[in-house]
């Protein structure tokens, strides 16, 4: 099976289960929004997917992409097969320039299809902005920093852990632009943590929801009655939790 093939992911953090047999598919060139809410393990499974899971993390199950298997932990393995990571936007070096993070995405990345010229040319804001301290850009300029810094190299798949949380609406529109622009340009697939069911279509093309580290929903489509079938689920897991804390 082509794409991302995630089979029977389990991670704990001590004696502590956060993921319990995730098994998930992304195919070439599609987008998965992986939806849940705080402490769900979204983040727990980008990090392994990524090869960046703290050591100190138990983790089993197999990761495959593009046919091929990839131990965990590897980071580089993964660069070198374009997965990539977008960095949380509070990861940017603050004290950096625009374009000097960029050259630091660069100096770590596998392959040349993608260059910091391209980045700062697809996001003009970026390229006004390039000899501004990445502490000193706005959140939304933030997050396509770290957008652009995750593309240089050889993307095929890109891994984005809530990139819409705590943005303005019009910025949140132009980044869902920019991203579907850049995916359809590039052929990327992505899997994108989401706890806000409402930006789903703009960043997805199919959602699995999870909870407590478990697939507990599967959209294959995002369409208006979906995405009300989506909030009922969550809905009815967060007053599940409230019960079971009562
Ligand atoms: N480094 C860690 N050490 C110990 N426990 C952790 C660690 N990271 C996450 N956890 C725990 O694992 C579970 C899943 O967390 P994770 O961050 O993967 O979920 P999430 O869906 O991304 O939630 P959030 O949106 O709050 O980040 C939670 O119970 C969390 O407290």
């Amino acid at each position: 099976m082509s794409g991302l093939v995630l089979d029977h992911l389990a991670v704990s953090y001590g004696l502590r289960p956060a993921v319990r047999g995730l098994t998930l598919h992304v195919k070439a060139g599609e987008s998965v929004a992986l939806v849940g809410a705080n402490g769900a393990g979204k983040t727990s499974t980008l990090l392994a997917l990524a090869g960046a899971l703290k050591q100190s993390a138990r983790i089993s199950g197999t990761q495959t992409f593009e046919d091929r298997a990839f131990p965990w932990g590897d980071v580089r393995a993964r660069l070198a097969a374009g997965i990539s990571l977008v960095p949380e936007r509070e990861k940017v070096f603050a004290l950096l320039t625009v374009r000097e993070n960029l050259r630091i995405g660069a100096s770590r990345a596998v392959g040349d299809r993608v260059r910091v010229d391209d980045v700062l040319s697809w996001f003009p804001r970026l390229r006004e902005r390039r000899d501004t301290l990445a502490g000193n850009l706005s959140g939304g300029e933030q997050q396509m920093l770290a957008l652009g810094v995750s593309l240089i190299g050889t993307p095929r798949l890109i891994l984005l852990d809530e990139p819409t949380l705590g943005l303005a609406v019009p910025v949140i529109e132009e980044f869902c632009a920019s991203l579907r622009r850049l995916r359809a340009e590039l052929g990327l697939s992505a899997l994108v943590a989401e706890s806000d069911s409402n930006w789903l279509p703009h960043l997805a093309d199919r959602a699995v929801v999870i909870d407590r580290g478990r697939q507990v929903a599967d959209f294959r489509r995002l369409e208006e009655r979906d995405l009300d079938a989506i909030h009922d689920v969550m809905l009815g897991l967060s007053n599940t939790r409230e019960v079971s804390h009562a």
